[in-house]
């Protein structure tokens, strides 16, 4: 069996730039990176597809599906239900592969609950000012959504502090090497390859005696 893939945890405000970072890491990377998509009771939004950006589902099925315990995570954001679909990450971690998930806090608490050698990246903006100029200038959600949206970022940067990592999303391509490199170390650590090296050690060990 591969050795099990890195589950990537990707979180941040918002508007902060979560999907363009995203993105631009799939076009760039050689590295092989799957992501979760996950599954979503809020509107669809012009140009999203469904089963690619989201699966878009009504609230009774989504409670369906955490009472049947299929959910590895899910939160209440902003009025709508958000979650992970289990089966997905566990199959495809199974298989060596890296699962990126794309979060909000509370729902990442929740992964660092039950996967604990996860790596979990928080996404940050410059300032304030520039989360509210980057949310207006996408231009999807209404002055309304775009304030709840804004208290909401507060929250969740308080949080920051539960993060293994603080990435800048000053420059896109900046944000993507950091976090580009952030992976490549982790997959370096001792404490996740030592089982390769066991061989090794054991024989270095049978030397000294
Ligand atoms: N807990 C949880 N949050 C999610 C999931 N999918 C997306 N989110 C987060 O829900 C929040 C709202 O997402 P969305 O309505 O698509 O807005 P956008 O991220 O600003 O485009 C964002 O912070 C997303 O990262 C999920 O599966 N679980
Ligand atoms: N580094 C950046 N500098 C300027 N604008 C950015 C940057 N990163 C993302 N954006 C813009 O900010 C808006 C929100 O980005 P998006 O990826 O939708 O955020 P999120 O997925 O975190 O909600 C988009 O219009 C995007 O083009």
């Amino acid at each position: 069996m591969p050795e099990r893939g890195l589950l990537i945890v990707f979180s941040g405000p918002s508007g902060v730039g979560k999907g363009t970072v995203r993105a631009a890491i799939f076009e760039s990377s050689q590295h092989q990176f799957e992501y979760s998509v996950s599954m979503t009771t809020r509107k669809q939004r012009p140009g999203e597809v469904d089963g690619k950006d989201y699966f878009f589902s009504t609230r009774e099925a989504f409670e369906e599906r955490i009472k049947a315990g299929q959910m590895l995570e899910y939160a209440e954001y902003v009025g709508n239900y958000y979650g992970t679909p289990l089966e997905y990450v566990n199959k495809t971690l199974d298989e060596g592969k890296d699962v990126f998930l794309e979060i909000e806090v509370q729902g990442a608490l929740q992964v660092k609950e039950k996967v604990p050698d996860g790596v979990f990246i928080f996404l940050t903006p410059p300032d304030l000012d520039e989360l509210r100029d980057r949310l207006s200038g996408r231009g999807t959600d209404s002055l309304e959504v775009i304030n709840e949206r804004m208290a909401k970022a507060r929250e969740e940067i308080k949080l920051m502090s539960e993060y293994d990592y603080a990435v800048v999303n000053d420059e896109v391509p900046l944000a993507v090497e950091r976090v580009k490199k952030i992976v490549e170390a982790e997959h370096f650590r001792v404490d996740r390859v030592i089982g390769r090296y066991q061989a090794m050690l054991d024989a270095a060990t049978q030397k000294i005696k």
